[in-house]
């Protein structure tokens, strides 16, 4: 007890000592080394002095103190530098103390700090390098453990050293009675300060592992802005980071080229700015829609605005990036610049749903849109109307002018027909000289629609039948048509598009069948003649075979009122329907080919006639006259079959006459010309049809080897009340006269008529005055009464 009340006074210097050192580390934990070092040395020797000034003697020159405890603190926490300088120190002062402990003294510090040092030699500095220790030396593994040997090592020595004094002068007796007091208590003092340091050493270790930590994260984070920034730059994509507000935080190299603008620019700007304004509202919707948490990111398809004006269509991707409180922070913007597949897109579109030559939607495009309207008229409960128009004579235009001047026509009109309606109503051309009108809103009620739609017809109509200017081989030239019209309303969706559109064509085909150049509305009684047609058609395939087709003639007088000839016309009795006009089933026969079969057979009749006549004297003289079609005409056997069928009968060529409408000659001129002069070789006379009612008639009446025009019955009608028709009657049988041409006048059923003709120079006469189409066994009874 006297010892450890003797040893209170160095005890507490180390205690004092470890504060020092703690203090010297938190006050200069990043010092360099070097300084802490000299530092600790000055601390532990000034420490090793205070410790050897103030001893506890046990004996006249024998003295206890902390010194070895010190010294050993000093290589633990200093190293073998600090500690050799301490010890150093703590020994030249011992010497100095003299006495008969002296050399025990100093011996006691130099084992004391071998010992040490050689317990540390697998690791200089444990506390502070945290460092593990060797698997070798699991003893010393745990710095409380080093602590502890070190304390027994320190303390031992101290005790051993007491041996060195001679008997003589009390060593034995020293180290026995103080000797293993003191290393007990050094071992205790150790205990508590490796204790102590331990839990110092683990919060060293664990500042030291943060600062590691935090080094490591640092680096991390630089690595990765880093990165990040090498990414952002050379992004083959534009990136923009955008604050909430919409500014341009910050934008890649790739964006300004894509928006055109230098990085300065376009940072100035926010992204409404940049964005073209019809895409705005898509962009914010979704923007809030972020802002709201309802969705983590979003893609879109827009436009921006380039800084020269263009625009330019990106792929747009966007996430919102947080604070740590949920709070936005910025969006991340990709933009992809997807212009040039909208352009491809573009032309794949308008390559499929425009007409090139036009530019107007095509069918595709119409029924689309069609749809679409109907749709919109059922919600609105307006009537709408399709407009079919057809160009009358285009063809015409086109053979005799060329495709040039056909194409500049159409483009013409598809302009005309554009600026007749509004900008929300869909004009588009459905091939060849078709075109098709969408009319939409016009009214609630029907007949304000119906009378709305005939009046945008009406401007239509007249729009076409504008002069057309063009050039052909340097001269100026105009051209003129009109145009035939179909309307259909419709009201809702309730039509099907299809009968929508077949309403259309059937009041198409009725405007052309009154005449061209006028406008009719689809009706209820157009849908019947559709059936009916359709049931004619049917039944027309089988109508020869039945020998339901029959041949009547109707007689042709001259002047004298003598039979000159007969024009043979077809009939056709049904057995259930009864007559059917060939005014309805001879076009049906045309568009189904079987007018060419229909056709031999008259031709074939025609000549087994002529050839019995010809055998007949009271009929030899007569003529025969057979219409011909287009289809017929145009066949490309047509000739050979009649130079066959007259060689067949017999019958004389010079009796048969081909009529023919004007709408052949147009059809094809020179194709035309050329049959007509291969028939007229034959001997074959010819007959215009029709004449007065087609187009530029005249122009051609020199060039085709005619024998005979006939009149339209249509002048005849009028021509005794209409100062009009009678002239067009007077000019025509003057220039027939002035041409060497025949003049058949068709149609006439009045006294007054015949008598108009005959004043007027008309040669032959056809009509109900001389008799009605007849069978031929009555033709030939008739002329008998009429020779
Ligand atoms: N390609 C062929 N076409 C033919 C053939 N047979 C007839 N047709 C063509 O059909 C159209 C209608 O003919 P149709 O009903 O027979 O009418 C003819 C006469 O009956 C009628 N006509 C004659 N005189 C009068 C009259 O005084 N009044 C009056 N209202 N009608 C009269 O005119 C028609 C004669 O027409 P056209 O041929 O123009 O001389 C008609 O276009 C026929 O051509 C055929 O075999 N093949």
């Amino acid at each position: 007890m006297a010892v450890l009340l003797g040893l209170l006074p160095t005890l507490l210097p180390i205690l004092g000592l470890f504060g020092l050192y703690v203090a010297v580390l938190a006050v200069i934990p990043g010092a360099r080394l070097r300084w802490r070092n000299v530092a600790l040395a000055l601390i532990f020797t000034g420490a090793m002095l205070y410790t050897l000034a103030y001893p506890f003697a046990v004996a006249p020159g024998v003295f206890l103190d902390a010194r070895g405890a010190i010294l050993a603190v000093a290589i633990l926490f200093g190293g073998p530098w600090v500690g050799g300088i301490t010890a150093l120190a703590g020994c030249l002062y011992r010497l100095q103390l003299g006495g008969v402990g002296a050399v025990a003294g100093v011996c006691g510090l130099m084992l004391n700090l071998l010992g040490t040092l050689w317990l540390l030699r697998y690791q200089s500095r444990p506390l502070l390098a945290a460092q593990p220790f060797p698997a070798s030396m699991p003893l010393v593994a745990h710095p409380l453990r080093l602590g502890l040997l070190v304390g027994c090592w320190a303390g031992l020595a101290e005790a051993l050293s007491l041996l060195l004094i001679p008997p003589w002068q009390q060593g034995w007796r020293l180290f026995v009675d103080s000797g293993l007091t003191l290393a007990g208590v050094q071992l205790l003092g150790f205990f508590v300060m490796g204790s102590l340091l331990w839990t110092y050493h683990q919060r060293q270790l664990l500042e030291l592992a943060l600062r590691r930590a935090e080094l490591d994260l640092l680096l991390a984070r630089q690595e990765r802005d880093e990165r990040f920034e090498v990414i952002f730059e050379q992004a083959a994509v534009g990136i923009a980071l955008v604050a909430p507000d919409g500014s341009l935080l910050k934008v890649n190299g790739k964006l300004c080229d894509i928006l055109g603008l230098d990085r300065a620019e376009l940072v100035a700007r926010t992204f409404q700015a940049v964005t073209y304004p019809e895409d705005l509202d898509a962009d914010l919707a979704r923007v809030a829609q972020l802002l709201a948490g309802e969705i983590d990111t979003y893609q879109l398809e827009k436009r921006y605005l380039r800084g020269d004006g263009a625009l330019v269509w990106a792929n747009l991707t966007v996430s919102l990036v947080r604070h740590g409180n949920g709070r936005p922070h910025y969006f991340i913007s990709f933009i992809e610049d997807i212009s040039e597949r909208k352009a491809y897109q573009q032309q794949i579109s308008t390559l499929a749903f425009q007409d090139v030559l036009t530019e107007l939607p095509n069918r595709r495009l119409f029924l689309d849109r069609l749809r679409y309207a109907l749709v919109r008229s059922e919600r609105s409960a307006l009537y709408g109307a399709i407009l079919l128009l057809d160009l009358d004579h285009f063809k015409t235009l086109n053979d005799t002018q060329g495709h040039d001047v056909g194409d500049s026509f159409l483009q013409c009109i598809a302009l005309r027909l554009r600026e007749c309606v509004r900008a929300e109503d869909t004009v588009a051309r459905l091939g060849g000289d078709e075109f098709v009108v969408i009319l939409e809103g016009l009214a609630k009620d029907e007949a304000k629609a119906a009378s709305r739609a005939e009046q945008l017809a009406e401007q239509i109509r007249l729009a076409v039948g504008l002069p057309f200017s063009f050039e052909r081989k340097d001269s100026p030239r105009v051209f003129q048509t009109t145009a035939s019209i179909g309307i259909s309303l419709f009201h809702g969706d309730h039509a099907a598009l299809d009968d929508l559109l077949k309403h259309a064509d059937l009041a198409l085909y009725d405007a052309k069948a009154a005449g061209r150049n006028t406008l009719c509305f689809y009706n209820i009684e157009m849908q019947y003649a559709l059936e009916i047609r359709a049931v004619i058609q049917n039944a027309l395939y089988h109508a020869q075979e039945l020998n339901e087709l029959l041949i009547y003639a109707q007689p042709q007088v001259d002047r004298g009122g003598r039979l000159v000839g007969a024009e043979l016309l077809l009939r056709w009795h049904h057995p259930k329907v009864g007559w059917i006009s060939p005014s309805q089933f001879i076009p049906l026969a045309e568009e189904t080919g079987t007018i060419l079969s229909i056709g031999q057979w008259v031709l074939r009749s025609a000549c087994q006639t002529l050839a019995r006549w010809a055998r007949q004297p009271q009929h030899a003289a007569l003529t025969l006259s057979i219409n011909v079609s287009i289809r017929q005409f145009r066949h490309a056997g047509f000739v050979d079959e009649v130079r066959a069928i007259l060689a067949e009968t017999g019958a004389p060529p010079a009796r048969l006459k081909l009529e023919f409408t004007e709408s052949i000659v147009i059809d094809n001129v020179d194709d035309t010309v050329r049959k007509m002069n291969q028939l007229r070789q034959m001997g074959i006379r010819f007959s215009m049809d029709d004449f007065g009612t087609g187009y530029s008639s005249l122009s051609y009446l020199k060039k085709l080897p005619l024998d005979q025009i006939k009149i339209d019955q249509s002048f005849i009608r009028d021509m005794t009340s209409d100062a009009d028709d009678a002239a067009i009657v007077t000019a025509i049988l003057s220039i027939s006269r002035s041409l060497s041409l025949q003049v058949v006048a068709e149609g006439v059923e009045t006294e007054a008529q015949q008598q108009f003709l005959y004043d007027h120079g008309c040669e032959l006469y056809q009509g109900f005055l001389y008799g009605r189409p007849m069978p031929l066994a009555e033709l030939e009874q008739f002329h008998q009464h009429v020779r």
